[in-house]
């Protein structure tokens, strides 16, 4: 797919060098120093960190070092026009706060302030964050550990974490504004995260919420409003590489013949290719006539109602679904898309922020069972053991996990893991392939057919589940558990899952418990979880959530993320001295990014 996913391009990170604004002699002497601290913060962040696409994020170093309020204004200047959505002020000195802060509403800030003794760089940062916080724009403070030499244009390893931790969630604050979350459909069975709500998308995230109904995808094939040559490619690519299980699920009077099933698969590919156009448009379809369809709806995620309607009549849109999640297609491999599974658009925000902070898919998953140790002896006559010896969750669902969450992909120690799409080799991608049967879905829930992925996800792999819950009178909340994904003894695995809804993929999970209510056994994560989905990233990223969530004023509610690296703006430590209650305060009194 060469087709560009969004309007416009990413956004910049910019970069304010303040200094002394004493010409003269002071001004002068600190120039170069200044500067480099610019050039080593790019450079660090150049190296280290990639827009969706893969390719290195672009910074802008103002034109000048900023020392008068002029030089401010001309900085706002140059970074507006060149698309700066976060900015980083450096400074080894001291400077004039209210006449070099960033003062613009909406880029997200941080101010490192170097830590030295010949010039009062922390002096100016405590300055300038002091005013931030009367001024109401918060910022993130970066104060190194340790005193460094004034010449140095090393950038300390505690400096490197906050400006990564801070510069990946202010890219993805940045990245998601102005963008579009596509319901396709509306409401799914009654589920309170598929009533859309416009308001926090709007006003929290600064993006649009767009509808189509689901009839549009039956208008499109009946129309011929797809490009029919990627359709007999995927369709083949799909023959070859999805292989179809053997129908264990359907009673003898719902098992659909072979004709039935090479129908339904003609229709879930075409349905593909047309969700995906829908959310981001295709310039096939211009040239076939269909201006406004190639157009697309600018969608950075998006959701698919399914259930019942469609469902009942259709096949579903469990490949749709896990496919465009997925990081490979027939294109080759390629970014995953952001498809919430029965239009869940509150997960579907949960892996929006995974897959900004991470670049990688994410795993749509119920939240279905927590088996206790005693329940699991019970009814396997076996003792659970190793990481999920105080028991597990069985994240479980039709529909939209990807299929990267098999967790067929490694690190560099052969450990299962979920990476960019630029790190994933074709094996790999064969590997998750292969690692996936398609069953015939369960025709008592989903009456009109269709595949549903199944896969047992390789025991191992850190991961993050994350949920994004709204409350009212109190607005969004966001949860945060991170752990390891888990493999059990294959008979028990085989027990448990054939008590459920075996045509599904399973993701067995252990969140890791600490002294926090929330945490203090595996029960309680599952009892204290807000809704009946989470979304489930790679890695241990509950820091960066935590900063993201800050930047979008939106509170954490549950996290078992060691305080140590919870990261803030500055501000934060103004509303207490507990951190939790601290952070619910903040962002009540700062209010939404985006409100009106
Ligand atoms: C088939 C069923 O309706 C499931 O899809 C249902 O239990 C859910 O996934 C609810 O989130
Ligand atoms: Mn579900």
């Amino acid at each position: 797919m060469t087709t560009k996913r969004f309007q416009g391009q990413w956004p910049k990170i910019g970069i304010r060098p303040t200094i002394d604004g004493r010409m003269g002699g002071v001004r002068e002497s600190l120039e170069t120093q200044t500067m480099n601290m610019a050039k080593s913060v790019v450079s660090l962040l150049t190296s280290t960190l990639k827009y969706p696409d893969g390719s290195s994020v672009e910074c802008v170093i103002a034109d000048s070092t900023i020392g008068r309020v002029a030089e401010s204004a001309a900085c706002a200047e140059k970074f507006r026009k060149e698309g700066v959505g976060v900015t980083i002020t450096v400074t080894p000195c001291w400077c004039y706060g209210s006449e070099t802060m960033d003062m613009e509403q909406h880029t997200v800030k941080a101010v490192w302030g170097f830590n030295g003794t010949e010039r009062p760089g922390a002096v100016y940062l405590a300055a300038v964050l002091a005013g931030h916080a009367q001024k109401g724009l918060p910022a993130f403070g970066i104060y190194g550990r340790d005193v460094q030499d004034a010449g140095t244009t090393e950038i300390p390893a505690d400096v490197k974490e906050k400006l990564l931790r801070f510069a990946k969630a202010g890219l993805a604050v940045a990245t998601m504004r102005g963008k579009s979350y596509l319901s396709i459909g509306a409401v799914c069975m009654g589920i309170a995260g598929s009533i859309v709500n416009t308001d926090f998308f709007e006003d929290y995230l600064g993006m649009r919420c767009e509808g189509v109904d689901e009839v549009e995808i039956i208008r499109r094939m009946t129309e011929g409003i797809y490009d029919k040559d990627e359709y007999q490619k995927a369709l083949a690519w799909a023959k070859a590489n999805c292989k179809e299980g053997e129908d264990n699920i359907n009673r003898a009077d719902l098992k659909k013949d072979q004709a039935g099933r090479d129908k339904d698969w003609e229709f879930i590919v075409k349905m593909t290719l047309i969700v995906r156009d829908l959310m981001i448009g295709n310039p096939k379809l211009k040239e076939m006539g269909f201006g406004e369809e190639a157009l697309g709806h600018n969608a950075i995620a998006a959701g698919f109602q399914g259930q019942r309607q469609w469902t009942d009549f259709y096949a579903n849109g469990d490949f749709t679904e896990a496919i465009l999640n997925s990081s490979f297609d027939w294109t080759g491999i390629r970014s995953p898309y952001i498809l919430a599974t029965e239009n869940d658009a509150l997960n579907g925000t949960a892996m929006l922020f995974g897959y900004l902070l991470t670049n990688t898919a994410q795993i749509f998953a119920d939240v279905r069972t927590y088996w206790s140790p005693e329940a699991v002896e019970r009814v396997t006559g076996k003792k659970l053991e190793g990481l999920a010896s105080a028991g597990m969750i069985h994240l479980i669902n039709s529909g939209a996990a990807t299929l990267d969450g098999s967790g067929c992909q490694n690190d560099k120690d052969g450990k299962p893991t979920m990476k960019p799409f630029w790190n994933i080799t074709e094996a790999e991608a064969k590997a998750c392939l292969d690692a996936t049967t398609w069953m015939p879905a369960n025709r008592e829930y989903f009456r009109g057919g269709g595949f549903s992925s199944k896969f047992l996800t390789r025991g191992g792999m850190p991961c993050t589940m994350v949920r994004l819950n709204l409350v009212k009178g109190l607005g969004p909340v966001l949860q945060i558990a991170e752990g390891w994904t888990v493999d059990l003894d294959p008979a028990v695995h085989k027990i448990l899952d054939e008590r459920t809804d075996k045509g599904w993929p399973t993701t067995w999970f252990v969140p890791r418990l600490t002294d926090d209510s929330n945490f203090k056994d595996v029960y309680s994560v599952m009892n204290n979880w807000g809704a009946n989905h989470g979304s489930i990233s790679c890695g241990h990223i509950g820091a960066d959530l935590i900063t993201l969530a800050s930047m979008l004023r939106i509170p954490v509610c549950m996290h078992n993320v060691s305080s140590d690296d919870i990261y803030r703006p500055s501000s934060w430590n103004a509303f207490g001295m507990d951190k939790e209650s601290a952070d619910y305060r903040a962002c009540q009194t700062y209010g939404p990014l985006y409100k009106k």
